[in-house]
């Protein structure tokens, strides 16, 4: 059996984007942060990694969608943090920003990973943005990456 999947390296000639959501920036800067250590870590170049902010999760698809379009980027690593409060509110956000990244990406075909944290509590999210849950930022850049190296594997 042949097994066919890319490898955490990157040459330093990829340009990449974070997509970032300022809504509650306490999370999404830790995640930011994390993303873009992976990023370093596995031979990304920092002149070669954009940070696009936005305001809430709700509006990063149109930014993936700009993004993408503009082909400047190779790949795109999405990070935000929708928090539960006491109305639906958090549903149809994060919804939004589910669907619309998913489509966005499709329509694409580049690398694009979703690291926003959809949790029920504040402390839920801190968990995941780089104590005891680890760093979802990083996590999501790890998967731009791989998917950077499987694509060029399929395309080669
Ligand atoms: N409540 C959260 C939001 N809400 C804001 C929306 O994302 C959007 O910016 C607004 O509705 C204007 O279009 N955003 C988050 O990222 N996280 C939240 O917990
Ligand atoms: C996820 C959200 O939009 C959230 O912050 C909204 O809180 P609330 O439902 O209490 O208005």
């Amino acid at each position: 059996m042949n097994i066919i999947e890319g490898q955490l390296k990157l040459d330093g000639s990829e340009r990449v984007a974070i997509i970032a959501s300022r809504f509650n920036h306490i999370i999404t800067d830790r995640l930011v942060e994390g993303a873009r250590d992976a990023f370093l870590r596995h031979g990304g170049n920092d002149g070669n990694l954009d940070l696009i902010l936005v305001p809430g999760a709700f509006e990063i698809p149109f930014a993936l969608e700009k993004a993408l379009a503009s082909g400047k980027y190779a790949g795109v690593c999405c990070v935000g943090a929708v928090i539960r409060g006491s109305t639906p509110h958090f549903d149809y956000v994060a919804a939004e920003a589910t669907k619309g990244v998913a489509n966005v990406t499709l329509k694409h075909g580049k690398p694009v990973a979703f690291g926003v944290l959809t949790t029920d509590t504040i402390e839920q999210a801190i968990e995941r943005a780089g104590s005891k849950a680890g760093n979802k930022g990083f996590e999501a850049m790890t998967g731009v990456i791989e998917m950077l190296d499987l694509y060029r594997t399929m395309e080669g």
